[in-house]
């Protein structure tokens, strides 16, 4: 039989996905890692770390005005993120319909807020809401070094037709 692979375009799309300090503390990194990989999205990056304060007022600068600011700091400094880098076809707006609403009260279930929280101040994620913006976030929370490129024979960057 004929096969033909074609490498679908703009699949080297990213986004940043950070598992906040309640998903880490909630044990929540391998069930959120398995559903980006189930999904067909390639890893590129990952680490824990203690945020420091600059990246989060940096990550955060557009709320910075909002009452829930000071709070939103405070939660995100309370203990390690795992920030992460995905990639694929349409990532960014692939993961935000994963991740859900920002309140998990208006989350549908089967997303990850919509399935582990309760509350929009303990809502166990991020993700970048925009190409432009993961491109930001990307650089803020990574160096150029820490990002892998590697190539599969998997599904994921190149489908059969
Ligand atoms: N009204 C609120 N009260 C408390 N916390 C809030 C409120 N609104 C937003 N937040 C917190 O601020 C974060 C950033 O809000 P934003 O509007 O960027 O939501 P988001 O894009 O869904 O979340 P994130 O940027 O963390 O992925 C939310 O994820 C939530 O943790
Ligand atoms: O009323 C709000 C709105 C947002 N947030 C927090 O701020 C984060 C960033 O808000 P954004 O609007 O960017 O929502 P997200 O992109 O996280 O869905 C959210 O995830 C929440 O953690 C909050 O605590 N209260
Ligand atoms: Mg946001």
């Amino acid at each position: 039989m004929k096969c033909l692979f074609i490498v679908i375009a703009g699949v080297s799309e990213r986004t940043l996905i950070a598992v906040k300090p309640d998903g880490v503390q909630r044990r929540l990194v391998g069930q959120i890692v398995q559903r980006f990989e189930q999904r067909g999205f390639k890893l590129v990056g990952m680490k824990l770390l203690q945020a420091r304060e600059d990246i989060l007022s940096q990550h955060y600068h557009d709320l910075h005005k909002k009452p829930f600011y000071p709070n939103l700091l405070r939660y995100m400094s309370s203990g390690p993120v795992v920030a992460m880098v995905w990639e694929g076809h349409n990532v960014v707006r692939t993961s935000r319909l994963m991740v859900g609403n920002t309140n998990p009260a208006e989350a549908y279930p089967g997303t990850i807020r919509g399935d582990y929280s309760v509350h929009i101040s303990r809502n166990v994620i991020h993700a970048s809401d925009s190409v432009e913006g993961a491109q930001r976030e990307i650089h803020l929370w990574f160096d150029r070094r820490e990002l892998v490129d590697w190539d599969c024979c998997d599904h994921s960057s190149s489908y059969q037709v």
